[in-house]
């Protein structure tokens, strides 16, 4: 990648506010985002993690402000964003498998082939069987290999380690590791801080909602 490249911020929130129930989760907050970086979401239950995501998303608008990727205001589907939310958004009578063939039909985008996607996320024995009959970690393994898979430049994660074992928190880490080594860009909404070197990753956290 060129060094140019490197500093220019891909992602960009301009005093961004977000209103709900009645309240604002949160308003005037700005940030951006270059390739190679993450951007830790912290804060409270309720502190609107979820909500920032949706609205970087382009699944939900801001009361005010505006975010834009790469120069473009945000919108659902938008090119070069992978996003995974608390669902893990699978077909539950399809096998892991199929999710992730079908997942790439779909995007049209060249990809990492579905099986070899699987097999990083240790779930090759298990790729056949339907999503319904997987556990929590192994269906949340197979949200996470899907989202791999698709090679976005951003990752936009929300609780992305949730269900998951030891070891597949290791193998989270290793793959947002290189996601980044290779120019990719991440914000993950987390209670457990990321095991990512300083430079590489700042944290964003979010106050009390305020009265409007
Ligand atoms: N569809 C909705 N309509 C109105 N209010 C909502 C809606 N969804 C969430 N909220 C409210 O917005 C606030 C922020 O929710 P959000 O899910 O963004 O928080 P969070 O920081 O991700 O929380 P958690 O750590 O529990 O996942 C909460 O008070 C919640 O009740």
């Amino acid at each position: 990648m060129p060094s140019h490249e490197q500093a220019r911020p891909l992602l960009n929130a301009e005093a961004l506010a977000c209103r709900r129930g009645g309240r604002y989760l949160f308003k005037g907050l700005s940030f951006e985002l270059a390739p190679g970086q993450a951007l830790e979401l912290r804060g409270a239950n309720g502190s609107g993690k979820s909500s920032l995501l949706r609205l970087l998303a382009g699944l939900m608008p801001a009361a005010a402000g505006a975010a834009r990727w790469s120069g473009q205001p945000a919108k659902a589907g938008q090119a070069g964003v992978a996003y995974l939310g608390h669902l893990n958004g699978l077909s539950p009578e399809l096998s892991a498998l199929d999710n992730l063939r079908f997942a790439r039909q779909l995007s049209g985008d060249p990809a990492e082939p579905p099986d070899e996607a699987l097999r990083a996320w240790g779930l090759e024995a298990v790729a056949m069987r339907p999503v319904q009959r997987l556990s929590q970690g192994q269906q949340r393994r197979t949200a996470l290999a899907r989202v791999g898979m698709a090679r976005q430049r951003l990752w936009l994660l929300d609780e992305p380690c949730a269900g998951l074992d030891e070891a597949g928190e290791r193998l989270f880490d290793a793959r947002l590791a290189q996601h980044l080594a290779g120019g990719g860009l991440a914000v993950i909404a987390t209670h457990q801080p990321l095991r990512l070197p300083a430079g590489q990753c700042r944290p964003l956290v979010l106050g009390q909602p305020t009265a409007c």
